[in-house]
């Protein structure tokens, strides 16, 4: 078989007519496009508009229904190299040995030749000009550079030929300090020749990175040309295809006005040292910071998922601190974790997961009445706006972004007091995003309970928070609200040191 298709020798795979039904859903509707060396194709759409499911008929793991991918046979597939979300590898094990698990080991005389082995890695990763050893063990490596080392791997096993390097939303778990180093890795492959297909929900990096780009509606293709002839709002307009309402208006108050509801004083952990902080009854709050800011720790130390050193946790006049997690949720605190498959159960429906807020009413669930299941899922599913086909539905067969909203769903419509969310809309779609913050918003002010969100996205937390409390090295190095909450400020906040 030849190494291009005849027609067109920029192309490296082509679709043509993809056709794909699930039941009822139709998940693809006609969707063709072309893959071409050197390009960057982005590919956005609404969370469920069909993006996993064209991944999956590309790496064969669903067949179409119809349509056609050529080179046919196997030749498409033999080019087309993937890089999920989950990298897939083992952090306790250095980068020779991750590559070598993917690639092959060189063998001489019965055994690995280690020597070897690093020594092409090092050479793969010096070749795409990523700054780590080869000897170094994944875990301990930064995210950028942990998906570098994913990109590097899957390259490493594309045809000489070149071929197609499929991202499905590359910077979702990046911290936004480390997207740029993963955009330049992008433009390097690009330079090389390969042809990328890039997911994603952040239309400033398909700004940035895409020659081209194709909107996905309900299955369908709504727009397919360069970026150069596309704005970001146009874009908006045609993933949601309806106006986006704008971010209900934040709390007038000072935040000294507000009763309290969790009081945080001299917290400290392994890394936090003597945080102090407040969230109010009806209160928003949002916590930025880079990656080992004690972020992620504060959020643990809060929930009982880690032991505090000193200082004291208070949720209005109770000492919760060190209390374990099972108490904690009893007394009304709730953690929505930013892994959405740790936030749904499956194997369960959309009903089924809509009434389990956490692992004890999973175990206990013979009690549940269907009526009351569906009303919940009724609930979750309304106010989310999760698209599915039924609320039996099995949970999987959701897109992750539907799945999220239904972990997030099923924790808002409980008796909470607090609730922790890391990363809330990572994977969401933008304009999914703001109605799942209002819902968040209308749920905090009627029912006067507090919400201290994570996230790495600033302009999340500046849209969307009352107040905003900086981390940096394991302590609270600023906390703004009203006017001093812009983009700038918070950014400036998280950059100074
Ligand atoms: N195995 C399946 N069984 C039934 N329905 C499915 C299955 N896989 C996907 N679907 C449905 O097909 C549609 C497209 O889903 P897909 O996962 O491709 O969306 P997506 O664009 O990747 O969304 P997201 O941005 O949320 O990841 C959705 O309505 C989804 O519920």
């Amino acid at each position: 078989m030849s190494d291009v298709l005849d027609d067109d020798q920029q192309v490296r795979v082509r679709i043509r007519g993809l056709n794909k039904s699930f039941g009822a859903t139709r998940a693809l509707k006609d969707v063709s496009i072309d893959f071409r060396a050197g390009r960057v194709h982005a590919l956005l759409g609404a969370n469920g508009c069909g993006k996993s499911t064209l991944v999956k008929i590309l790496s064969g793991y669903h067949e179409p229904d119809s349509g056609e991918i050529s080179p046919t046979g196997h030749g498409a597939r033999e080019r087309i190299a993937f890089v999920h979300q989950d990298l897939g590898l083992v952090p306790s094990l250095s980068v020779a040995e991750n590559l070598g698990l993917a690639c092959g080991f060189t063998i001489r005389r019965g055994a690995i030749n280690w020597r070897e082995q690093h020594r092409r890695a090092q050479k793969l990763l010096d070749d795409y000009g990523i700054a780590t050893l080869a000897s170094e063990a994944v875990g301990s490596l930064g995210p950028a550079h942990q998906s570098m080392i994913a990109i590097a791997r899957a390259l490493n096993s594309l045809p000489e030929s070149g071929g197609v390097l499929v991202l499905d939303e590359p910077t979702a778990r990046l911290p936004v300090s480390e997207v740029d180093h993963l955009l330049q890795m992008v433009r390097r492959v690009k330079a090389r020749g390969v042809a990328i297909l890039y997911i994603t929900h952040r239309l400033e990096e398909v700004m940035q990175v895409a020659d081209e780009v194709s909107v996905l509606r309900d299955g369908a293709m709504v727009f397919h040309g360069p970026t150069s002839t596309i704005d970001k709002e146009k874009l908006v307009g045609l993933i949601v295809n309806k106006a986006i309402r704008p971010p209900a208006a934040r709390l007038a108050t000072a935040a000294r006005g507000i009763e309290p509801l969790l009081t945080v004083r001299g917290l400290s952990g392994i890394r936090l040292r003597g945080v102090d902080l407040n969230v109010g009854r009806g209160e928003i709050v949002g916590v930025a910071g880079l990656v080992g800011s004690g972020r992620s720790e504060l959020g643990r130390l809060i929930f009982g998922l880690q032991k505090a050193r000193a200082g004291s946790i208070r949720l209005r006049h109770a000492d919760i601190t060190n209390l374990s997690t099972r108490a904690l949720v009893d007394m009304g605190l709730a953690y929505v974790p930013q892994e959405r498959r740790s936030g749904v159960f499956h194997g369960l429906s959309v009903a089924e997961n809509s009434v389990l807020a956490d692992f004890g009413q999973l175990m206990s669930r013979i009690g549940i009445v269907p009526a009351r299941e569906r009303r919940a899922a009724d609930e979750v599913v309304r106010s989310m706006k999760v698209k599915t086909e039924s609320a039996g539905t099995p949970i999987e067969n959701l897109s992750g972004g539907n799945q999220q909203k239904v972990s997030l769903g099923k924790w808002l419509r409980r008796e909470v007091q607090l609730l922790i969310l890391d990363e809330p809309t990572q994977g969401i779609d933008i304009g999914a995003r703001t109605e799942i913050f209002n819902t968040i918003r209308g749920v905090v002010e009627t029912r006067k309970i507090g919400a201290l969100v994570f996230d790495s996205d600033l302009d999340i937390l500046v849209d969307f928070c009352d107040r905003i409390i900086v981390m940096c090295d394991g302590q609270v190095v600023g906390e703004y609200h009203g006017a001093e909450l812009t983009h700038e400020t918070i950014n400036r906040a998280v950059y100074k040191r």
